[in-house]
């Protein structure tokens, strides 16, 4: 159960990438989110915060999934979501189209009960969810902050 939303990205292409921002680097509020990329590179992830952006090439008839912030949330940290940032294209236009699975609006987030009961320290609290999409779209893209709003 949850919510689904879809998102059709287009980035002109612009002669001087290193001069705008395709998408800022920021981790998804999503579950998971699925995204499907056309042939024109430009997509990065990274593994830790302050760590080398490495790119995502696209490939043909593939699908990339990204593990949003409800999931590290909802598994109490075990599933951490990815920060990733979208550089425009020096001579190609590049589209990407993405659904992201999400918790309902009025669902309240938190570590799984499952976990806790397990006697698992809750490192984030519960909140509803769409106070958490309000808080991350209200804000620049910051990489992961986001998460800090559910901290404990
Ligand atoms: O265009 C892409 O490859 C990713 C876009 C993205 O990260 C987003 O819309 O959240
Ligand atoms: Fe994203």
């Amino acid at each position: 159960m949850g919510s689904i939303r879809t998102n059709l990205n287009y980035y002109p292409k612009c002669p001087n990438p290193e001069l705008t921002v395709g998408v800022g680097r920021h981790s998804d509020v999503s579950t998971l989110t699925i995204l499907l990329q056309d042939e024109i590179r430009g997509l990065f992830v990274r593994g830790n915060e302050g760590g080398d952006w490495i790119h995502v090439p696209p490939i043909k008839g593939s699908l990339v999934i990204n593990v949003g912030d409800a999931l590290q949330i909802m598994s109490n940290g075990r599933y951490r979501s990815v920060e990733h940032r979208v550089v425009a294209n020096g001579s190609k236009n590049r589209i990407s189209d993405l659904i992201f699975v999400n918790p309902r609006p009025t669902d309240m987030i938190g570590p799984l009960p499952e976990l806790v009961a397990n006697g698992e320290i809750p490192i984030y609290k519960q909140v509803l969810y769409s106070d958490y999409v309000k808080h991350f779209f209200r804000k620049a893209h910051d990489g992961k902050k986001t998460v800090e709003f559910a901290e404990l």
